[in-house]
């Protein structure tokens, strides 16, 4: 496995958006367009159906070069020898690192708040996720974040991610204001045809050249 560049575009899969044969194909021109992070997120707790698609992803990631990234499932990540990406209430970075070993990127969400990811690269973590910092159709409900935020918070020295409703158009001024990574679902994954998310993948990846 060759070493993790925490830079450029972010991919997250929705169950919702990628059901009916769409996952694989989907994620496949998400890797074509340069995506070299791709984060499985499934909330079905299907067992059996998240070890089958983590595992179909894990192969798609390591033959474009990719890392995975696991949502919320310690256990999943572990098996698979894949990285992790933990919430505030997804159990202990601090046990996950042990678990997962050094060389494992380790992602934790900030929400909106600096000192959540002071905890966070004390306990482990690779890198740091922000946001929502948009109208997010994905999370709704979540606190909006400070695009100030970001400069600040990389002070502590790790990459930073910026998270909820990034499209193509609103994209730029997270990254000039210190976004490494722009995480996204909706703006890539609601495309209509694996084509169109090859073309969007592109557009996000350019605008970190
Ligand atoms: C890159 C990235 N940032 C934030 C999140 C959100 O994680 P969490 O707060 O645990 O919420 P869920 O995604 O689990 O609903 C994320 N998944 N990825
Ligand atoms: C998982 C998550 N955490 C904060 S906002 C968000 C949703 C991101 O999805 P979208 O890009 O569709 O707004
Ligand atoms: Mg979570």
């Amino acid at each position: 496995m060759h070493a993790p560049s925490l830079h450029g575009l972010y991919a997250i899969t929705d169950s919702t958006l990628l059901d009916n044969g769409r996952l694989l194909p989907f994620c496949e021109a998400a890797l074509r367009g340069g995506v070299r992070i791709l984060q499985y997120r499934d909330k079905s707790g299907d067992a059996e159906k998240r070890l089958r698609e983590a595992g179909e992803l894990h192969s798609l990631c390591a033959k474009h070069g990719a890392r995975l990234i696991i949502n919320d499932d310690l256990p999943l990540a572990e098996r698979l020898g894949c990285d992790l990406h933990l919430g505030q209430e997804d159990g202990s970075l601090a046990e996950a690192r042990q678990r997962l070993g050094q060389q494992a990127i380790i992602g934790a969400t900030c929400h909106h708040q600096l000192q959540l990811a002071r905890q966070a690269v004390e306990q482990g973590a690779s890198y740091i996720a922000f946001g929502r910092f948009y109208a997010s159709q994905t999370k709704p409900g979540e606190v909006l974040a400070d695009t100030s935020l970001l400069q600040q918070a990389r002070e502590l020295g790790k990459p930073v991610v910026a998270i909820g409703g990034i499209t193509l158009d609103n994209a730029a001024p997270l990254i000039a204001a210190g976004a490494d990574m722009i995480a996204v679902i909706h703006a890539l994954f609601a495309a209509p045809s694996p084509a169109e998310v090859e073309r969007r993948a592109n557009a996000f990846t350019q605008l970190f050249s």
